[in-house]
């Protein structure tokens, strides 16, 4: 990468783009909503479980300018999921922006761990034990969905439960490798606790991306 695109990618005027698709949001409070997904290169947060580790190298994927993705993306839809990699690891400002110009709904996937920017129409906040989210995105997301690996991800749910907002909707989601260990115990715990709601991959289900 040459600094000049170094510096463009710092400003999050250009992305380290790895893919986008057009599908239907699997998970979580917009699960079956038709969305385009911008997938951004680069996460560090290094969840063992995670099922995008060819998104982990910034390096890998092609820096691009923000406005051809926002070209590609109002081809396609209204409602725009951007995720990772960790798509906090970049100034999201230039690009929300820019899909806001647009009249796009746009939402986010993140972990929260670095530095909240970007303006979002909906924010899920799926925080991750090894690098925990900032204090300002638990002040906004609008859904926490905690990931269940295994029995202790139920203490750390709550846990993060006690730090979100009033109005956050809360999910608990089998990690997919895990799901049917751990799928029953949700199911009894969310009976248990109802302040809790199930979220499935159900993308993975229906066999789309
Ligand atoms: C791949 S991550 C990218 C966005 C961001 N880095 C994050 O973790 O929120 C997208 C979503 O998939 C979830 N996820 C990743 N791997 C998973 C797995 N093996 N099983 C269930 N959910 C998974 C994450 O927790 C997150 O909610
Ligand atoms: N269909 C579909 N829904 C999703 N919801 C969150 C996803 C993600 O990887 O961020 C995802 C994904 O990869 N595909
Ligand atoms: S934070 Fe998200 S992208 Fe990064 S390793 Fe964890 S699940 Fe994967
Ligand atoms: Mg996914």
């Amino acid at each position: 990468m040459t600094e000049e695109v170094q510096k463009l990618v710092n400003k999050g005027v250009m992305l380290p783009l790895m893919e986008e698709f057009y599908t239907i949001q699997g998970e979580g409070f917009h699960k079956g909503t038709a969305a385009y997904f911008i997938r951004v290169g680069g996460c560090d947060v290094g969840c063992h479980w995670c099922d995008v580790k060819e998104s982990w190298d910034a390096e890998l994927h092609p820096p691009t300018p923000i406005g051809q993705i926002v070209e590609n993306a109002a081809e396609y839809s209204k409602t725009i999921v951007i995720t990772g990699g960790e798509p906090l690891t970049w100034n999201m400002d230039p690009l929300t922006k820019m899909l806001k110009a647009q009249g796009m709904q746009i939402h986010i996937e993140t972990s929260g761990a670095y530095k909240l920017t970007g303006t979002w129409d909906w924010i899920c906040l799926s925080p991750k034990k090894m690098k925990l989210p900032t204090e300002a995105v638990y002040k906004v997301a609008n859904e926490l969905k905690v990931i269940v690996f295994n029995k202790d991800d139920f203490r750390f749910a709550e846990e993060q439960a006690a730090k979100v907002n009033e109005n956050c909707i809360l999910y608990l989601q089998p990690e997919w490798s895990k799901r049917e260990k751990m799928s029953p115990l949700i199911v009894d715990y969310v009976m248990q606790n109802p302040k809790w709601k199930v979220s499935l991959q159900t993308h993975k289900y229906l066999n789309i991306p």
